[in-house]
């Protein structure tokens, strides 16, 4: 499980530590510079920094990697001088200019700073404040360092300085930023995101790390409001943010790596202690499962398994004019191992169904959850059918018929245009699935003023206040997965971006209400466990995808462009479905 930790989480598990002299911010200038030198060094060797060179030699006094042991694989076999100190692998010479703004985070940068000029670097400090972490300045100017202040030199020099180098430390905010990035800093941000961004594709540019987070994202709700350089690599103290794991932010971080300040912030959650101040029960603000975590939350069949105990899943989808989304749900419930999967629809499609998958049955009966609504329009009256059979099934599962009526209520999901036709309180057992656009629809139907750019910006807002108004689990549909339930939010990133394409929901309604139907009963008694099934869906559904599109699925590789990490190709929904067995069975294995 990866958990993000909001900046008051991060600064209370810190304090203590302070108050005992640990000394934090020397651990952290430490990995960043170790992480720097890194990065340098694969550059030089045209080496993508997303693979670590190999190193050799032990440490030096400082703690970091020795000048000669920052060598990429093959530096030996190439001998030292062949092609001067950038082919060995060498980072002297190599030019890092620092942004530092007023904090902390400008502290650490400059102490980084320090370090990186004594391993040679020719460092140049930009201060976009008129007082800067006094010590680290101080140590940055006695290991050799150059420093210039925003006050005295103008944006376009600074602009002209860091196209030369070889790489940018963001050290402006960290967790102590609030709102936009202010002038000069601000100014300053825009005016480098701007030139990057005119660069033809492909042109050097220097490599950017962000100390602590992206300045200028906000922290803990991962939005973009102002301006923000994008980093290639965002290296971060303690616990992740919530900002480096939500969208838009998560896209501006690169590849994250979380440094161990020994904050203890997972295991306070286990053993029940707390931060001062702090509800022992309150978790990580964000979360996102791994592979091993949607292993154990699988339900494995045993011998004494049949298909009535496994899950029967009952899928409502797709119109003459969408027959393909019944096909693509009832595939993506039936592969992710429904015991049984009931379609109920028109006669024209249920053949349809039946012609792809012999398996399903179109007789009505006793399901263990629902999938409703893919492929069927939400305002369309050739639709009566099954808006009428949704709507009934929408009544059994928020309560509004007697269980004497309806058998007693199952979980569902609720896709598409059925999300259009919720009207009453949900339980956290219904899991609603929108894109964007629905939810922007579901909003302002419950009275929202809000437009799909506001719910792309901040979906972490929208995802809890859907959540919050319906009562159900909210699923927003993105190349990062945004669930909001009732203990708490998942975001997940697990496919391709390939996976957008048409069809791709409707596999992974049917994928999910599989999950629903498997655990149905813990379902209903554990209120936070649709979240948890709805997340372990995405990744199943995204790691189909990446089996489908033959890419290498690593997301920190996948980050680091031209590590030999393969981008995959195009994928189409029904392919998605059918390697649904195979990462599951992957997934199971631990693999
Ligand atoms: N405490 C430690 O030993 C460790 C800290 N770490 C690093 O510290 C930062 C957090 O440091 P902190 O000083 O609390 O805060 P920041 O450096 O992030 O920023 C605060 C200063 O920035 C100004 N600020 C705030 N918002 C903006 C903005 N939008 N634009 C421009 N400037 C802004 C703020 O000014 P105010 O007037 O608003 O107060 C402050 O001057 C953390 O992120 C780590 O990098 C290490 O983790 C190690 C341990
Ligand atoms: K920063």
């Amino acid at each position: 499980m990866i958990e993000a930790w909001t900046a008051p989480d991060v600064r209370a598990a810190e304090k203590p530590l302070l108050a005992a002299g640990e000394p934090l911010m020397s651990r952290a200038a430490h990995a960043l510079a170790a992480t720097v030198l890194r990065d340098v060094a694969a550059r030089r060797r045209s080496l993508a920094p997303g693979s670590p060179p190999r190193l050799r030699g032990g440490l030096g006094s400082d703690g970091l990697p020795g000048e000669a042991a920052v060598r990429g694989p093959g530096a030996g076999r190439r001998g030292a001088g062949a092609r001067g100190a950038g082919a060995r692998g060498d980072v002297r010479g190599a030019r890092a200019v620092l942004l530092v703004g007023a904090g902390n985070n400008g502290g650490d940068t400059l102490f980084a700073g320090a370090l990186l000029a004594r391993r040679g670097l020719a460092v140049t400090a930009v201060l976009a404040a008129p007082r800067v972490h006094d010590a680290g300045l101080a140590a940055l100017r006695a290991a050799g360092g150059r420093v210039v202040s925003l006050f005295d030199v103008r944006v376009p020099v600074v602009v002209a300085e860091v196209a030369e180098a070889d790489v940018v430390l963001d050290g402006l905010v960290g967790i102590g930023a609030h709102g936009v990035l202010r002038p000069p800093a601000g100014g300053l941000v825009r005016a480098l995101a701007d030139a990057r961004a005119a660069l033809p594709h492909g042109a050097p540019r220097p490599w950017v790390v962000a100390v602590d987070v992206p300045s200028g994202i906000g922290v803990d709700d991962g939005t973009v409001a102002g301006p923000v350089l994008p980093a290639d690599r965002t290296v971060t103290f303690g616990a992740l943010k919530p900002g480096l794991v939500l969208p838009p932010a998560v896209h501006l971080a690169g590849i994250v790596e979380v440094v161990d300040l020994g904050l203890g912030l997972g295991d306070r959650r286990v053993t029940g202690g707390g931060a001062p101040g702090r509800s022992p029960a309150s978790g990580p603000a964000v979360r996102r499962l791994e592979a091993r975590d949607v292993a154990a939350l699988l339900r494995v069949p045993g011998p004494r398994d049949h298909k009535y105990t496994r899950g029967v899943v009952g899928v409502v989808a797709g119109t003459e004019a969408f027959p393909g989304a019944a096909v693509l749900a009832v595939s993506g419930a039936a592969r992710a191992g429904a015991g049984m999967v009931r379609y109920l629809g028109p006669e024209s499609v249920g053949a349809l169904v039946l012609g792809r998958r012999p398996e399903v049955v179109t007789t009505g009966g006793r399901v263990q959850s629902w999938v409703l609504g893919p492929g069927v329009p939400a305002d369309d009256d050739a639709a009566d059918d099954q808006g009428r059979r949704i709507f009934g099934a929408l009544a059994a599962v928020t309560g509004l018929l007697s269980a004497d009526v309806t058998g007693g209520a199952v979980p569902a999901v609720v896709d598409a245009g059925a999300i259009e036709l919720v009207e009453h309180r949900c339980p956290p057992s219904v899991v609603i699935t929108p894109h964007a656009g629905e939810l922007t629809a579901l909003m302002q139907r419950l009275g929202h003023g809000v437009d799909r750019a506001g719910v792309e910006a901040e979906p972490l807002r929208w995802a809890r206040a859907a959540h919050e108004a319906t009562g159900a689990t909210v699923l927003l549909k993105g190349s990062v997965t945004v669930i909001a339930g009732q203990d708490g939010v998942f975001a997940q990133a697990d496919g391709p971006a390939w996976l957008a394409t048409a069809g791709a929901g409707d596999v992974l309604a049917g994928l999910l209400g599989t999950l629903l139907a498997s655990r149905s009963a813990d379902v209903l008694a554990r209120p936070g466990l649709a979240a948890e099934l709805a997340a372990a869906a995405v990744l199943l559904h995204g790691r189909a995808a990446w089996a489908v599109s033959g890419g290498s699925g690593d997301a920190q590789a996948r980050a680091g462009a031209g590590t030999g990490a393969r981008a995959g190709g195009p994928v189409v929904a029904l392919d998605v479905a059918d390697a649904l067995p195979a990462a599951i069975a992957d997934v199971l294995a631990g693999a």
